[in-house]
Formats: C-alpha cells, sequence, structure tokens
C-alpha cells in the first residue's frame, strides 16, 4: 500500500545559545508527501529546512505536532500530541527514512561497493543478497565500473553518486536529501539531478530535497515548497511538471529556456528577495 507522509502542525524551538533568547526554528507547519512525489524546499538561509529534514529523519524532535508515514508515528510530543495518544509508537531514525548530506559521509577504508552495501550488512542482509542489491543501484547511478575503487579515488561527482546508491540499497520509503549537489561543479551538478530523476522515476520513492537554487528546485520539484523565516515556515507551497518534461524530452537546457520555466524563476526569486528585504528591515 502507498505511504504518506504527513507533517501536522510541526513546531520546532531551539533553546537559546550562551544565554541568547530560544530560536522558533519552525512555526505551524503542515506538509503531506505521497508516495512518488519528490517535494523540494527552497528559501532563505535560516528559514528552517534542514530542520524539517531533521524531524523527518527522527534526528529531532518537535515541540508542537507530530509527523506520520505511514501508519507509523515517527516522532512527537511524548504520549500525547495534538489530542492524540502517541507515546509507545513514536519511531526514531530507521532504515526507512535515507539521508544524502552535501558532504558525502562514505567510509574511506571501505571500497564503493562495501559502502553501498553497509547499511544491508548492519541489518543482517546475507552477502550474496546485499551485494546483488548494492550492483544494483550502484548500477542505477551510473557507477557499475567502479565497484573495487577506493573513496579517495572517486571524484566528488561520483562520490555522492555512492552516497545516493547507499542510500537507495536500504529501500528507505524516503530519501531526504540535504543540498546534495551544494558543493559540485556546474556541469557535475547538472548531471546529478538528471541522474537523480531517472532514480526517482525508477524507484517512485517520496523524496525530500534542500536546495539554494532557483533553477534546479524548479527542475527538481513535483511539489515545490517556499519558506521563509522568523519564525521558519511554508508561505507558498506550487505544483510543478518540468522535472516530467525533462523525463519526456531528455533535453534539460530546453526545458530550463522555456518560457513558463523561466516566468516561474522570476516569480520564485522575486518572493525569495521580498523576504530577504524584509529579513534586513
Ligand atoms: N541546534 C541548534 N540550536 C540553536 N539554534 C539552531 C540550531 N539549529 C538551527 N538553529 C537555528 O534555527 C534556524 C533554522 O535553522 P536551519 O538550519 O533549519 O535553517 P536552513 O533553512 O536549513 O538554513 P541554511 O539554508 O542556512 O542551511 C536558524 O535561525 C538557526 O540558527
Amino acid at each position: 500500500m502507498d505511504k504518506v507522509l504527513r507533517i501536522r502542525d510541526v513546531s520546532v524551538e531551539y533553546p537559546g545559545l550562551q544565554g541568547g533568547s530560544p530560536v522558533t526554528a519552525l512555526s505551524g507547519v503542515n506538509l503531506e508527501i505521497e508516495q512518488g512525489e519528490l517535494v523540494v524546499a527552497l528559501g532563505a538561509s535560516g528559514c528552517g529546512k534542514t530542520t524539517l529534514l531533521n524531524l523527518i529523519a527522527g534526528f529531532i524532535r518537535p515541540t508542537k505536532g507530530y509527523l506520520t508515514l505511514g501508519s507509523s508515528t515517527l516522532t512527537g510530543v511524548p504520549r500525547v500530541s495534538m489530542g492524540r495518544d502517541i507515546g509507545d509508537q513514536i519511531l526514531g531514525p530507521s532504515a526507512e527514512r535515507g539521508v544524502v548530506f552535501q558532504k558525502h559521509a562514505l567510509f574511506p577504508w571501505m571500497n564503493v561497493v562495501e559502502n553501498t552495501e553497509f547499511g544491508l550488512k548492519l541489518q543482517g542482509i546475507s552477502a550474496a543478497e546485499r551485494r546483488e542489491k548494492a550492483e544494483k543501484y550502484l548500477a542505477l547511478v551510473g557507477l557499475h565500473d567502479f565497484h573495487q575503487h577506493k573513496v579517495y579515488q572517486l571524484s566528488g561527482g561520483m562520490q555522492q553518486r555512492v552516497g545516493i546508491a547507499r542510500a537507495l540499497t536500504n529501500d528507505p520509503s524516503i530519501l531526504l536529501l540535504d543540498e546534495p549537489l551544494g558543493a559540485l561543479d556546474a556541469l557535475t551538478r547538472e548531471t546529478l539531478q538528471e541522474l537523480l530523476l531517472d532514480a526517482w522515476q525508477a524507484t517512485s520513492k517520496m523524496m525530500f530535497f534542500i536546495t539554494h537554487s532557483v533553477e534546479e528546485a524548479l527542475f527538481m520539484a513535483s511539489k515545490l515548497i517556499v519558506m521563509s523565516p522568523r519564525p521558519g515556515r511554508i508561505t507558498h507551497a506550487f505544483d510543478l511538471n518540468f522535472n516530467r518534461r525533462f523525463l519526456e524530452c531528455r533535453d534539460a537546457r530546453a526545458v530550463k529556456s522555456e518560457p513558463d520555466f523561466i516566468a516561474m524563476r522570476e516569480k520564485i526569486l522575486s518572493i525569495i528577495h521580498q523576504d530577504e528585504v524584509q529579513e534586513a528591515c
């Protein structure tokens, strides 16, 4: 059965640092991510994008509200939240939610295939089964010929491909990507955008993707959420299909130069610019 991730009226407050006032990183956030949806979060620095990803991953808990994935409560305020008793069902981080960070978190002493199958090894999956799965996802990210390479023998883009293959090999319900392409050069970045869209289409995973690039957000998203800071919240949501257009025509430059793509880019830039002006006032 298809799973839905539901985020209900979630707020996160961090204690003030060095005696300062507490920071409301998120306030009253509601979001649904359906099977096969690629949600991209965009917004000025400090608007709570990573906090939202960390909540979904189970790394932190909300101060208010709760999150569910299918029939499981991922995380919430202990015992009773929003009138629901959820205390015994709360799940922390799990293989069900795969995370890819901007800087890869690969083990330098392992080769590519050992890194990729590592999560399955922890789960006690047999050597033959985990090798088969790792090889399938390494092929999906175009790394068939690099199984025995060490991490330091790979370029930055190839290291990120291994990180993506490793996350997919665990077969998570949702893949969480925190600026995964932010540290790459422009050409490699575009190649990996396409690769991620191919992986999304091939696996029908839910994906939650953070970026600072408006063009990347428009190109990748089936749903784009724009967030604003102080307090962090979702101010706009758009359903988009530029990713589907690319998957049909395979010409990213053509999609990114279509008039409606450019018009949308200007609209989003003006929303973000307004936020930055208000921040500065
Ligand atoms: N552990 C923490 N303790 C205190 N404040 C924090 C903590 N983590 C984040 N914050 C604050 O919460 C707010 C939201 O931070 P968050 O990192 O989620 O934003 P972001 O949109 O991901 O930012 P960026 O785009 O710069 O990565 C910011 O004001 C940040 O300073």
